[in-house]
């Protein structure tokens, strides 16, 4: 079904300003009028996010199968779609979401090799056509989101997640991808440089959006 509202994901790495930078985006297309949700994934529902705690779970004793991750992953996903991106895109809110598909790309396609036609099959399975309207890709050296990764956990005194604990050549990979789907759809996914300053991050997001306003409207 044809929606009235518009998706927007972040997207990046670990500890590269998501989060932060999601607020803004949400409180700016909020001052130009429009309902806004904010969400996360894997999670955004109840049940997805008790699949979000098995996921990123770092004390269990069992390893979780890759493949196994994968359907978690968009089991998260479907229903996070059916119970809150649909029915808001639907009503004509606009979604601001977290982490979409690109990240199960980047981090199972290109952190745990997993073969990226089948995670293919899965998203249009999942997703039947549904995609964002647009992406904006944080990205940043590794080496430097992962020093600001840990700055927060000091700060927090939080544990590592299951992810968060991988090596760095997983976060490379990760990055990797993550740049290959930019290339691939450079419309849609917007390259925000976020080793900057908190100010001259936002600074760009919001052009970005600016244009893309114009350009929607
Ligand atoms: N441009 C910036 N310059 C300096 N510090 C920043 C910048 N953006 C975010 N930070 C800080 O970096 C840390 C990580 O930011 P944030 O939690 O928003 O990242 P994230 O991408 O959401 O992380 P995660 O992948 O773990 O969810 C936070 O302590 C945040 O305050
Ligand atoms: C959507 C999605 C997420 N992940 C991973 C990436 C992160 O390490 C965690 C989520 O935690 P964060 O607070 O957003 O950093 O989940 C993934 O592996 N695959 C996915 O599709």
């Amino acid at each position: 079904m044809q929606h009235r509202g518009r998706f927007i994901t972040l997207e990046g790495g670990e500890g590269v300003g998501k989060s932060t930078n999601l607020v803004m985006v949400a409180e700016y297309l909020e001052s130009c009028g429009f309902e806004v949700v904010r969400t996360r994934e894997p999670g955004g529902t109840p049940r997805a996010e008790a699949i979000r705690e098995l996921l990123l779970d770092p004390t269990s004793q069992e390893p979780l199968d890759d493949d196994a991750e994968l359907l978690l992953v968009f089991a998260a996903r479907a229903q996070h779609l059916a119970r809150v991106v649909r029915p808001a895109l639907e009503r004509g809110a606009w979604v601001v979401c977290d982490r979409f598909t690109d990240a199960t790309f980047a981090y199972q396609g290109g952190g745990r090799g997993l073969d990226k036609t089948r995670i293919g099959e899965l998203e249009a399975f999942v997703q039947q056509g549904l995609t964002p309207d647009l992406t904006l890709l944080l990205d940043m050296p590794m080496a430097v989101s992962r020093r600001r990764l840990e700055g927060r956990l000091d700060r927090d005194g939080g544990q590592r997640d299951r992810f968060e604990q991988e090596r760095g050549d997983f976060f490379e990979a990760v990055r990797d991808a993550y740049l290959e789907r930019a290339a691939a759809a450079p419309e849609r996914v917007q390259v925000i440089n976020a080793d900057q300053s908190l100010d001259a991050v936002r600074r760009d997001l919001r052009t970005v959006l600016e244009r893309r306003l114009e350009a929607w409207a």
